[in-house]
């Protein structure tokens, strides 16, 4: 049973202190209107933590929250233990959290080292090292470092957008919809360099429309609704649920999942 009710919301979390932690929740645009209704998250060190859900559920809105850029009227987020609700952005980047947005999100007139430069501006003098470290990840966008981010494919933009978060060196990344607007083949591009990320040791908490690749990418997902958490649990276990199915997945899941075991 994946319900999340009461302790039970952070399913299949390991052990220990969390990196980041969210508590009760309630965030939104307007005064008076609230679009997270008291949701919880937490990310473990090295865990790839996935948020799915209807539209409109939130989960850009929980991201966004998390990275203060939307107000929390109420609860508690943590980063190492430390409270940081409500905390500036650029504070957030200095203390180790990045934030790839879904759209905007490289500066077109620049080439790409230069957005990768944009990325480490307050700590300038680690650009060589950093640009080292991402380059090693994405050996494209140092082969191409001169070239303007405007005249890139979505897909490339989406991985200087990735790379550019990554130059701070961060310990969390605050992923929203990578794959939006990609072909299903970029989409899968997508998916594979998150998992690079996170296995380079970033802990990652990623936002998706394409919940079915979601979660076979995550080690645990949340599923949002009405900004609330409605199940949470390893991806894996989500994917087979039927109830998350039924309501969250459509019947195409397990009609790919099917397809591709054995047998079936
Ligand atoms: N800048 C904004 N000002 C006012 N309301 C907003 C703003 N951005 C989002 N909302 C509202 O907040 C609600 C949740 O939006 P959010 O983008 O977080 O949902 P989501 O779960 O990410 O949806 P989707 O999967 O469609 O991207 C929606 O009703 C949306 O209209």
């Amino acid at each position: 049973m994946t319900q999340t009710t009461g302790p039970d919301v952070h399913r299949g979390a390991p052990g220990g202190e969390p990196l980041l932690a969210a508590t009760g929740l309630y965030a939104g645009y307007l005064p008076g209107v609230d679009i997270l209704n008291g949701c919880d998250l937490v990310l473990h060190p090295g865990e790839l933590v996935g948020i799915i859900g209807p539209n409109g559920a939130g989960k850009s809105t929980l991201l966004k929250a998390l990275f203060g850029l939307v107000p929390i009227r109420q609860g508690t987020v943590t980063l190492g233990g430390e409270e940081i609700t409500n905390e500036r952005a650029d504070k957030l980047v200095r203390r180790g959290v990045g934030f790839v947005p879904q759209t905007n999100n490289v500066f077109p007139s620049l080439s790409i080292e230069e957005n990768l430069q944009m990325g480490i501006f307050q700590d300038a003098k680690r650009f060589t090292e950093r640009f080292e470290f991402v380059t090693d990840i994405f050996p494209a966008l140092g082969e191409r470092r001169r070239q303007r981010a405007g005249s890139l494919s979505g897909g490339e933009r989406q991985m200087v957008a990735m790379a550019r978060a990554l130059m701070m060196d961060p310990s969390v990344l605050l992923l929203d919809e990578p794959s939006a607007g990609l072909s299903p083949v970029r989409q899968d591009e997508a998916f594979l360099r998150t998992r690079k990320i996170n296995k380079a040791g970033v802990s990652i908490v990623i936002v998706e429309q394409n919940a079915r690749r979601c979660l076979q990418i995550c080690d645990r997902a949340y599923v949002l609704d009405q900004g609330r958490n409605a199940y949470s649990g390893p991806g894996r276990e989500l994917m087979h649920d039927p109830k998350v199915i039924q309501l969250y997945l459509g019947t195409l899941a397990t009609d790919v999942e099917q397809a591709a075991e054995p047998g079936a």
